[in-house]
């Protein structure tokens, strides 16, 4: 994506803008620096002159003195202050940053990944730092002192200043050159430690798979291969970083020789005297010190302003609009109905549709069963309900409302959703249950763990409901990941508990937990479940049978035996596989 310099600056005072107070304190101090260190070499060029003269030195020295001591103190705070602001800067955006994620959509969740989003929030953050810090130091004191130079050099001799800026034209248009380039590495070597982040993720995300399959070897070397192209493009960036500050040292060196040279002439012609030569060294001094400040501050800056367009690109990503949530409890307990009415939908504009034309009627109360071949559609459905995503074409309703109409947070605050495999969070077994009802009480959460069938399991843990999980839930059993994942949703207190069964098979006691506790919460809430399981399916109210998209049949299990070959079919499979 290209950027023009105008929209980074853009971006840099958008940044900036909600810290101008910190920023014009900080500005405010580093100009009463700046008059100082202008008054420096006024006061030197007196104590020259008075020892010419033979007048009396004391106050001057004095004066120069507290110039020197006071204008450093200034200069420190101002310096302080700065990169205070700066440090705010890098937290605010990391705060927008992550609240932007969390609210993103699930279509771009799906696009993303993972690990370079974490990279642009710790590591890309950090580089506003520079082009914050760069920019704010720069801009105060140090334009102040590089302007006030040029003025005072032009009082005590113009011809001189004109020579003398000439040569620093000449070579300081250099730096001005290298900065695309610097801006250009920087980018590219930021958009490969993202793709380290999101390698990192993807093997650590499947960490057992990543052993069992041998991978470790593999995936070192991609993320190495990543490593390198960010090694590179740093390196290219420290290389025209190093020649700004060849150019930088060259200009100042360039204008000093060639100041001592001419001026050196005119005091010779008397045209200029010994006072205002060192004077007019020591403003060259400060003028050069912030020549060669700015050169290696473009590096800084190039680094921040690469960061910050990556940044954007993410702060630009639609965001859901939740609305307010319920307070819990605050919503009837009766369960809703569903009914998808025509629905057609496709995950992106240029795939086949995965759901045509589908009409169901899911009644309140009972346990739906969602019956069909692997791929047919059943998990898209759940994702419709809870608006991961909007159909195409026909609706979704709850309790006969459209699920459009309704504000975000008060639509899912109605569902309980089990996704298929269960994810557990790292964190206490309480955390997991209390994750969607943080308020829940001891009682709650006792007779919900009553329900699910994981008393036993509460027991049997050293520190029961505040033992450690670990992360992903590596410490407990699939079947009470399954059912952890159920007591949390319905700590939610649902009226709608949309259930993905694992696929894989659960122990016979499991199996019947699962079973008993679907049919227990049936009593007082919808349940839909994608069932993979023969005794889901028999206990259910009603089963649809959904394939290529489509709901194919309706019906009770001795209906559709008679009449569906599709579900007889995957009845006898379920019977040979039990
Ligand atoms: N986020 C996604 N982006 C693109 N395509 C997707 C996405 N999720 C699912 N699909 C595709 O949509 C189709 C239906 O998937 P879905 O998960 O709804 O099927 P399912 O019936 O639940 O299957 P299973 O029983 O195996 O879980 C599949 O072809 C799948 O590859």
């Amino acid at each position: 994506m290209s950027s023009s310099p105008p929209r980074s600056l853009r971006l840099l005072a958008a940044h900036l803008w909600p810290h101008r107070r910190a920023v014009g304190c900080g500005a405010l101090l580093g100009l009463l620096g700046g008059v100082g260190t202008l008054a420096e070499p006024l006061a030197a060029m007196a104590v020259v002159d008075a020892l010419a003269d033979g007048s009396p030195l004391g106050g001057l020295l004095a004066l120069l003195t507290a110039l020197v001591v006071g204008g450093a103190l200034v200069a420190g705070l101002s310096s302080y202050v700065l990169q205070r602001t700066a440090e705010s800067m890098v937290a605010a955006a990391r705060d927008r940053l992550v609240s932007h994620i969390l609210l993103l959509r699930v279509p771009e969740l799906d696009r993303l990944k993972p690990g370079d989003l974490l990279s642009r929030v710790t590591s890309d953050t950090a580089h506003i730092r520079s082009a914050a810090g760069q920019a704010l130091v720069d801009s105060g004191s140090a334009l102040l002192v590089a302007v006030g130079s040029i003025v005072l050099m032009a009082w005590i001799d113009l011809p001189l200043l004109l020579v003398c800026l000439a040569v620093i034209a000449v070579i300081g248009a250099g730096s001005v050159l290298l900065m695309p380039p610097i801006r250009r590495a920087n980018e590219r070597s930021q958009r490969a430690v993202g793709e380290v982040g999101a390698l990192l993720e993807r093997s650590l995300g499947a960490f057992r798979t990543l052993k069992a399959s041998g991978a470790e070897q593999r995936e070192t070397v991609s993320a190495r291969a990543a490593v390198r192209r960010a090694w590179r493009d740093g390196v290219r960036a420290a290389a025209w970083t190093a020649a700004t500050h060849v150019a930088g040292v060259v200009t100042s060196q360039a204008a000093f020789l060639v100041v001592l040279g001419v001026g050196g002439a005119r005091v010779a012609t008397g045209a200029l005297d010994v006072s205002g030569l060192i004077a007019f060294l020591l403003y060259l001094m400060r003028l050069t010190g912030f020549v060669v400040q700015l050169a290696q501050g473009v590096s800084g800056l190039q680094s921040g302003l690469a960061a910050m367009r990556r940044i954007d690109e993410v702060e630009r990503l639609p965001v859901e609009r939740r609305g307010a949530a319920p307070r819990r409890g605050a919503q009837a307990p009766a369960p809703a109905s569903v009914s998808f009415t025509g629905v057609s939908f496709r995950y992106r504009d240029d795939a086949p549709p995965v759901l045509r034309d589908v009409t169901l009627d899911v009644p309140a109360g009972g346990l739906t069963a969602l019956v069909g071949p692997s791929g047919a559609g059943k998990t898209t459905l759940f994702s419709l309900v809870e608006r991961f995503y909007d159909p195409a074409e026909g609706t979704v309703s709850l309790d006969g409302v459209d699920v459009r109409d309704l504000p975000l947070a008060h639509l899912r605050s109605m569902i309980g959703y089990v996704e298929q495999d269960a994810p557990i969070l790292s964190g206490t077994l309480r955390d997991n249950l209390c994750y969607a009802a943080p308020d829940a009480d001891e009682a709650e959460v006792r007779r919900v763990v009553a329900l699910t069938r994981l008393t036993a399991l509460v027991e049997r843990l050293p520190d029961g409901l505040d033992t450690e999980v670990g992360h992903r839930g590596t410490t407990l059993s699939g079947g009470e990941r399954q059912r952890v994942a159920v007591a949390r949703a319905l700590l939610r207190r649902p009226r709608l508990l949309l259930l993905d069964e694992a696929t894989s098979q659960l122990d016979a006691a499991n199996e019947t937990a699962l079973r008993e506790v679907i049919a227990d919460v049936a009593r007082t809430t919808t349940v839909m479940v994608i069932a993979h399981r023969l005794s889901t399916v028999v206990d259910a109210d009603q089963i649809a049978v959904v394939e290529g998209g489509r709901v194919r049949a309706v019906g009770r299990h001795a209906d559709l035996l008679r009449c569906d070959d599709l579900y007889r079919e995957l009845i006898q499979a379920q019977l040979l596989d039990a």
